[in-house]
């Protein structure tokens, strides 16, 4: 059996609290019961405490075995509240004297609601105590118990004005709790996108200048740990200022937006692809040497060469770039600098190629 989830978990533990609210009216029961004000037999009593027990321990089972998430409500809320509900008048029933003190144990089991019930479901419940409330008064009638109508009446528009109270602020605090879940699943959802936004370049949707220093960082530590290589390739665009003359700074931008979605498409799923910014671009190749990162480059630089840009039918890019593989517990400052001194020397030898450092 796999463990139960989070929401499985808080199920558990609100119908352990109902079951621990429902032990305490037997308690009462019995105390009254010792106490001579409820007219059953120890065997009546004995049958009560045993369903009730019995009655909260499958509620619970059903949670453990992930038997209630066949239900539309997985927390049986209403289930549990009625249940608990048709306890308090079975006792209530029994008890004489005492009868409008057990009702308001109905009030407890309403205030569970507050977890789960919107307003359709709290009239319901309402309904079922109404029904509940006849049921008694119709059995106590049929028992011959004393009934005094004023007295009847007198309490049952106090309990119905409870009820209702109860039932209101029970309905207000599920209100809250639905906010605050919204409000934490919007909190959540920025919290995302300020952490997406802290990593990425705004104008290509690529890795930008800060996020690639820790993946360098990254890359050393495993490096230094072990079989592992990695290369870093510096890649410019050559005369990149010809292209913004051409078609303007939006244009240029919608160019470095396609580059940006090649480079994307040409390096493995391994690898990463960050723009350091303006036309210049950092390709981080993992799990490579100098050698597989200058096929990949010179692949790149072919691609690029003859791809027909989409709004640009006769733009040709060309691309400079330096590359220079990590060497164990230097610091990556280094291999970035000797990348930065070799895309130097491309860009010095006339541009359009690739150096190695
Ligand atoms: N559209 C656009 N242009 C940019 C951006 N960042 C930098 N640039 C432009 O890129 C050009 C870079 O020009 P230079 O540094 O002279 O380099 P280049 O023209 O590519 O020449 P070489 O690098 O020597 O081949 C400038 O015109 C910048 O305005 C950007 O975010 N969007």
């Amino acid at each position: 059996m796999t463990a139960p989830t989070r929401d499985q978990l808080l199920r558990l533990r609100r119908t352990l609290l109902a079951y621990t609210a429902s032990l305490l009216h037997l308690v009462l029961c019995w105390l009254a019961f010792w106490a001579g004000f409820m007219s059953i037999s120890l065997g009546g009593m004995a049958v009560l405490t045993f369903v009730v027990m019995v009655l909260g321990v499958l509620f619970m089972l059903a949670i453990w075995l992930n038997l209630n998430l066949r239900f539309h409500d997985p927390s049986m809320t209403q289930a549990q509240m009625c249940w608990a509900i048709a306890v308090v008048f079975v006792s209530a029933y029994f008890v004489d004297t005492l009868r409008p003190l057990f009702l308001m144990m109905a009030l407890v089991v309403l205030m569970f609601g507050a977890f789960h019930l919107r307003f359709s479901g709290y009239l319901r419940i309402g309904l079922f105590v109404v029904l509940c409330y006849a049921l008694l008064m119709f059995a106590l009638y049929r028992r011959g118990a004393p009934i005094e109508p004023r007295v009847e009446l007198i309490q049952a528009l106090v309990f119905f004005t409870l009820i209702v109270g109860v039932s209101m602020l029970g309905l207000e605090m599920s209100n809250l709790r639905t906010t605050l879940q919204q409000r934490n699943r919007d909190l959540h959802q920025a919290v995302e996108r300020v952490q997406h936004l802290a990593i990425t370049d705004e104008l290509t949707g690529l890795y930008n200048r800060r996020f690639a220093k820790e993946l360098l960082a990254q890359q050393k530590a495993l490096a230094d740990r072990g079989q592992y290589d990695f290369v870093v390739c510096l890649v410019n665009l050559d005369l990149f200022k010809a292209v913004n003359d051409r078609f303007g700074h939006a244009g240029g931008d919608e160019v470095l937006r396609q580059v940006a979605q090649l480079f994307r498409q040409v390096v493995r799923d391994v690898d990463f692809v960050a723009r350091l910014g303006g036309e210049e671009f950092l390709l981080l190749l993992s799990r490579t040497d100098s050698a597989g990162a200058e096929l990949m480059v010179e692949r790149l630089r072919q691609t690029l060469r003859e791809t027909a840009w989409e709004g640009f039918p006769d733009l040709r890019l060309t691309l400079s770039v330096g590359i220079s593989a990590y060497r164990v517990e230097e610091p990556w400052e280094e291999t970035l600098q000797r990348a930065d001194a070799a895309l130097y020397q491309a860009k010095a030898k006339g541009r359009d190629r690739v150096e190695m450092q």
